[in-house]
């Protein structure tokens, strides 16, 4: 069995312990920079690591600081957690540090980048390219050919027509239907999705 260290204590880690434990892996280290929580799931919590540790994922739901610890702490020896109840096609690439929950499905060709979370039964069809810190939340669907920008949000069933591209950190809203591109930093909802705000370069050009 193989020892898996987890950054980030959150109900997200809960998760990923779970899935580690009916694999191959055993979670021996869970690292938090919160010194008031203990443990999670019985597995005790640590305020630092060291160097020689091997093999993480950053088990941060929220893109933009998990991209973060990956920036500041230099963790070099990643790995990927997939779900033995996900179905993916022998041709998908899953990069390191990306997550696959229970009930996914990606199709023929898919890849998706480094550290991802790709979320309970989600539906991801052929071609798609998902660049890294995406988060695709529970039930989403993703028709053929789609392309998700980097750090980008998909919220919680929403729904993506074939060849769209959505840009780099969007937020696409629970439910949504997306039926045209979306520009960098984009919030979109509805169906049809409409744009309600947008951050570009981290300035909220609505505030
Ligand atoms: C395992 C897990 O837990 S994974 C996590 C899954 N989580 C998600 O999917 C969360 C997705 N988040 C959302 O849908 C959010 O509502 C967001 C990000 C789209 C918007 O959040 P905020 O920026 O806080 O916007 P806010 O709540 O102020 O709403 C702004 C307007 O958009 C509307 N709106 C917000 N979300 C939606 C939505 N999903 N669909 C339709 N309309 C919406 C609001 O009604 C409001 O309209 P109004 O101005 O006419 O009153």
């Amino acid at each position: 069995m193989k020892e898996l260290y987890l950054f980030g204590a959150s109900g997200h880690a809960k998760v990923l312990i779970e899935i580690a434990e009916s694999t191959n892996w055993k979670v021996t280290g869970l690292v938090d920079d919160n010194a008031d929580l203990k443990s999670l799931l019985n597995i005790q919590i640590h305020n630092k690591f060291k160097a020689k540790d091997k093999y993480w994922i950053i088990s941060i739901g929220n893109n933009t600081i998990r991209k973060k610890i990956v920036e500041q702490f230099g963790l070099k020896e990643y790995t990927k957690l997939i779900h033995p109840k996900s179905s993916l096609s022998s041709s998908v690439n899953i990069d390191i540090g990306s997550v696959v929950m229970a009930g996914v499905s990606i199709n023929s060709e898919s890849k998706i980048g480094k550290h991802c979370i790709i979320n309970t039964n989600a539906s991801i069809d052929h071609d798609c390219k998902i660049e890294e810190f995406v988060h695709i939340s529970p039930n989403v669907g993703i028709a053929g050919n789609v392309k998700i920008g980097e750090g980008t949000h998909i919220g919680i069933g929403a729904n993506i027509i074939q060849g769209i591209k959505v840009g780099k950190w969007c937020t696409i809203g629970a439910g949504a239907v997306i039926i045209r591109d979306v520009p960098d930093g984009a919030t979109v909802v509805g169906n049809p999705g409409k744009i309600i705000k947008s951050t570009i370069g981290g300035v909220d050009e609505n505030k």
